[in-house]
């Protein structure tokens, strides 16, 4: 494959456009299906988890999370955050609990966290957005035993820019124990020339700021301890599968614990969808991560 600097135009749109790559379906019928399959389990997971909805991180109108608690929470709870994909421009929270029925009917809390997408919200509002929202549930449920993070395609990327986050600038530093990081973009200099970045209006050095890819040393430096899954599905994109593998090998040569999951027989979109399932390979990929970090070694 070329490099992305040597593909025209029409060839590095197409690479990333997840939905000209599945499988399964059309590139609209993917799409709408992705929709429906988010906003179904999310009403699902409202229906079977005990709820507290638009909690505020912050003063902004963009600035709530939901949260999915278990019926019977207890004291040391593990709680995963969910930040949603979208190229930075589609979805909010109201599709990001999807996830929650398997966590938890295990006794663990989702929180399903909205950030002003573009082109309302810059990605430097974004990625503070995210960050803030982190630190807050953090102050907020100090008893929690565990606080773990997943993100899928743009919020993988968020996600990663959390774990890379300096956090001497806010009240708290939180203890991030884990992060499955789903079919994310980690370097985002190849978007700029592309469709991508029509509502974002990065420039250079907006991507290069934002990119997780540049900042292995910050994250080494604040997320020693987290361990990380970066995750791709079987039929994502070459570029897309490119950026996963190169993060997670960056990742790799600064000594930080991560491992690679190659998800078959999936695409962009359903590999995050069936976190709902839990036969999932991701969702026992994800329990197992708890499992092993959860328990102390004293
Ligand atoms: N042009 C993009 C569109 C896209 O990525 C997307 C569109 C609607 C909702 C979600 C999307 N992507 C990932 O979550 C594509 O071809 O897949």
């Amino acid at each position: 494959m070329a490099h992305w600097k040597e593909m025209k135009k029409e060839e590095l749109e197409k690479q990333y456009s997840p939905s000209m790559w599945s499988h399964r379906m059309g590139k609209d019928e993917v799409i709408t299906a992705h929709v429906t399959a988010l906003s179904e389990g999310t009403k699902k997971a409202g229906s079977v988890a005990q709820t507290l909805l638009n909690v505020p991180y912050g003063e902004g109108d963009g600035e709530k999370l939901d949260i999915y608690l278990p019926v019977c929470p207890s004291q040391g709870m593990t709680m995963i955050i969910y930040i949603h994909g979208g190229y930075w421009q589609f979805f909010s929270k109201e599709e990001s609990g999807f996830m929650a029925p398997p966590l938890v009917s295990r006794g663990i809390a989702v929180v399903a966290v909205d950030y002003d997408i573009a082109p309302k919200g810059s990605m430097d509002v974004m990625v503070s957005q995210v960050r803030r929202s982190v630190a807050s549930i953090v102050q907020q449920y100090s008893h929690i035993s565990g606080v773990y993070l997943c993100g899928h395609s743009a919020g993988g990327q968020l996600a990663a820019m959390v774990l890379s986050t300096d956090w001497s600038q806010y009240k708290v530093t939180p203890n991030i124990k884990g992060a499955v990081l789903v079919s994310g973009i980690y370097d985002l200099l190849p978007i700029i020339s592309t469709y991508v970045n029509d509502p974002l209006k990065m420039t250079e050095e907006d991507a290069v700021r934002s990119s997780p890819v540049l900042l292995v040393p910050m994250l080494k430096r604040w997320s020693t301890g987290c361990e990380v899954v970066v995750v791709v599905a079987e039929h994502d994109s070459p570029e897309f599968r490119r950026q996963s593998r190169e993060y997670f090998q960056a990742l790799e040569c600064a000594g930080l614990k991560v491992s690679f999951e190659d998800v078959s027989n999936t695409d962009h979109f359903n590999v995050i969808e069936q976190l709902s399932d839990e036969d999932y390979h991701l969702t026992q990929v994800l329990l197992k991560m708890i499992r092993r970090t959860s328990v102390s070694h004293t």
